[in-house]
């Protein structure tokens, strides 16, 4: 079976990205594999820059194609934080809940007109011995003022998707996947690949 190689911690990434490899037949692997690889730390300040740390670190480690995921929230009326630290918002050993409560605390007096912001999700992949990809993906929405629905992680229960009329955490993990900031930045990684004759399933 083909296998994709995901630099990843986050569990909550690994089901976004299984929901849109497993329907291609292909089986997602992550760091949870490979306990015995030590954590890079995240020193870039963009998201390009620790993706390809990220992505980097582990296919050098195991001389294979690797995919790495930086990514985060962006709001407009915090001037784009929590940004690329959005996984230590509240704090380096705080969680998903804290980051979420501080970001609705700091948009407390925002009006809904002004509580836009959007995912940014840059992936890089790193194939041994050929020049690091990178690609980005995006999504656009609103910071809604209390949590509904349980599905996705992080931001999702408090990021709102106007036209759908539901946060992020109230769609299935196929929709999440077909219109994400995720979703939309394996897209463009496919294209990029196709057309550079690259490839990033390890067989066997
Ligand atoms: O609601 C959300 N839906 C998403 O789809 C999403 N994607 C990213 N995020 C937030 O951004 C951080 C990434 O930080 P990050 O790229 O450093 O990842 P991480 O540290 O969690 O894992 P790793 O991949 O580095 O091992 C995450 O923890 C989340 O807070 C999301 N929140
Ligand atoms: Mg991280």
């Amino acid at each position: 079976m083909a296998k994709v190689i995901i630099a990843t911690n986050n569990k909550g990434k690994v089901k976004d990205f299984q929901s849109l490899f497993t329907p291609m037949g292909v089986e997602v692997t992550s760091l949870h594999d490979f306990p015995e690889i030590e954590e890079i730390e995240e020193t870039g300040t963009t998201f390009e820059e620790n993706a390809i740390l990220k992505a980097e670190h582990l296919a050098k480690e195991l001389n294979i194609p690797v995919i790495a995921d930086d990514s985060g929230l962006m709001v407009d009326a915090l001037e784009g934080r929590p940004g690329v630290y959005s996984a230590r918002y509240a704090g380096l050993h705080k969680n998903d809940e804290d980051n979420l409560q501080k970001v609705l605390k700091e948009l407390e007096s925002v009006p809904t007109e002004k509580r836009s912001a959007r995912f940014y999700c840059a992936l890089a992949l790193a194939i041994p011995g050929k020049e690091t990809i990178t690609v980005h993906g995006t999504i656009e929405g609103l910071i809604a003022t209390d949590k509904q629905g349980t599905n996705g992680f992080g931001y999702d229960p408090i990021f709102f998707l106007p036209e759908l009329n539901r946060t992020m955490a109230q769609l299935t993990a196929e929709e999440k996947g077909s219109l994400s900031h995720r979703g939309n930045a394996i897209k463009e990684l496919m294209k990029v690949i196709k057309a550079e004759g690259k490839d990033f399933f390890v067989r066997g």
